[in-house]
């Protein structure tokens, strides 16, 4: 006999929707506080959500992401139509053989070759910062993981001339990014998606306009590569020529749907973690103190270079800690294929799995002084003895990301780049407010004043 999931209560028609609000991260963390970790919420018109934070039931649903639970992201339709049936979106054995597809392009000695890329156009980026300067640090860290995931991707420098003022793909997909991701917050998407996506609302030309230009622009692309036959040493090449064991690669369509997919999943969640590293280390002055003098006991005020990582170990720390107090995805969601049972509780095939980094995160039995940044805690005793499934940044089980290893190294060398040259300040005129989109990302930004730190501090 299956037992009542303990859970708020929900008002006919909208459920639980008014007390979601603008904030579901908290809604979810305090649903857990109060119900347990098993909690029936209701958030959409015909189904229950099912939020579980107890580490056995998170392994258990992840381990299985394909064999009894689907992603669901058929749900989301624009998301699917940006990302088609890309790595992220799509299911069950068209999924794994993508995945196998893929899997060489992240290899490690492959992703390696794009470290001096990315302190490249780190250096490049700061190079523009004048002392003093007030500027947003998201719209910074945004342009340039743009700037690195466009050049690993595509072979392609979108500051390079030739490619400056023409229709090319780094504009092009920074309009469809923009018009996905700005224009629609999750509760429009929540609205829209119950209107027909033919409706010609403005958004939804816009919309449809910039995912054809895209299209166009890709497709040339992939067209152009075919033909050139040789390996550029980006993630395209090595998708262009990837075969499964009966020697068949990917179609046009299919690569365009990846590549659309890398450029999104690659791109503003590093963007995300560098920006909330940045803002905490504007708040911690003794944090950045230590952090300089890692940076310039291994650096020696050079840039920093793929051999640095392994020595840059509080950095790591750093970032660590900071993708827990802000995982830049913070809810992985799942849909039972099946009746799956937790403990005595049956959920329903069909309903939804909330899973959230968010929650475990900050959960009191695992992190002590949950909601404080504290970077020593990652000392190698805390890792072995932390729980499996409790921090999860980069999802776990056969779906985890395939750029986890790409992400950490960028996020590493860029903010060692930065942090070795500048001090951040915070303009306490602006608010910091947190949207828990698709991704956890500052609302408005993050207004800081960027002020160089003098020589004599770097070297002596
Ligand atoms: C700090 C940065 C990043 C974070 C926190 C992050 C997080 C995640 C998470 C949590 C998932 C699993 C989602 C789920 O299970 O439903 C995922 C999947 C994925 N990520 Fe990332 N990601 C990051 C960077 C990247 C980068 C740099 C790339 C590519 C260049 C990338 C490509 C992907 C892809 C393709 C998937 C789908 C994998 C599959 O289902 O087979 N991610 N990411």
């Amino acid at each position: 006999m299956t037992k009542k999931v303990p859970g708020p209560k929900e008002i006919p028609f909208i459920g639980n929707l008014l007390e979601v609000g603008s904030k579901p991260h908290e809604f979810f963390q305090t649903c857990v506080e109060k119900y347990g970790p098993v909690v029936r919420v209701r958030l959409e018109k015909d189904r229950d959500t099912y939020i579980l934070s107890r580490p056995q039931d998170i392994q258990y649903v992840l381990k299985n992401s394909q064999r009894l639970f689907a992603k669901g992201y058929h749900r989301d339709r624009i998301l699917s139509m940006v990302l088609g049936n890309g790595l992220v979106t799509s299911e069950g054995d068209f999924w794994l053989r993508q995945r196998r597809l893929s899997q060489p392009a992240f290899h490690q000695h492959r992703i390696e070759k794009y470290a001096d890329t990315m302190t490249q156009y780190a250096s490049r980026m700061i190079d523009n910062w004048d002392n003093g300067q007030l500027l947003d640090i998201h719209e910074e860290m945004m342009q340039c993981t743009m700037e690195i995931v466009t050049k690993t991707l595509f072979d392609i420098d979108i500051q390079d001339p030739q490619y400056k003022g023409s229709n090319l793909v780094g504009q092009a997909l920074d309009q469809v990014f923009h018009e996905y991701v700005n224009e629609y917050t999750s509760i429009t998407r929540m609205l829209l998606e119950r209107l027909p996506f033919s409706l010609p609302t403005p958004g939804n030309k816009r919309l449809k306009e910039s995912i054809r230009q895209l299209d166009q622009v890709i497709y040339e692309i992939i067209e152009h590569r075919k033909k050139e036959k040789r390996d550029r040493g980006d993630l395209l090449s090595m998708l262009i020529t990837a075969q499964d064991d009966e020697g068949k690669g990917m179609t046009p369509a299919q690569l365009r749907d990846e590549v659309m997919t890398l450029f999104l999943a690659g791109h503003e969640t590093t963007a995300n973690v560098l920006s909330w590293t940045l803002y905490l280390l504007a708040q911690h002055a003794d944090t950045e103190k230590k952090l300089v003098a890692e940076l310039r006991n291994v650096l020696q005020g050079r840039l920093p270079s793929l051999s640095d990582i392994p020595h840059l170990s509080y950095t790591k720390a750093i970032i660590n800690e900071s993708m827990r107090l802000y995982p830049p995805v913070w809810l992985i969601s799942r849909e039972p294929l099946e009746d799956v049972w937790i403990d005595e509780y049956c959920l329903p095939a069909g309903c939804e799995v909330a899973i959230s980094q968010w929650v475990m995160h900050r959960h009191p039995d695992y992190f002590t002084n949950p909601d404080s940044f504290v970077p020593e805690r990652w000392s190698r005793e805390f890792e072995k003895n932390l729980p499996s499934y409790v921090y999860f940044p980069f999802g776990a089980g056969p779906r985890v990301c395939i750029g986890n290893n790409f992400a950490i190294m960028e996020a590493t060398l860029l903010l060692a780049s930065i942090m070795q040259m500048f001090h951040i300040e915070l303009d306490h005129q602006h608010d910091v407010v947190l949207e828990p989109s698709i991704t956890l990302r500052p609302q408005n930004g993050i207004r800081v004043r960027v002020e160089k730190r003098n020589n004599q501090f770097l070297f002596s």
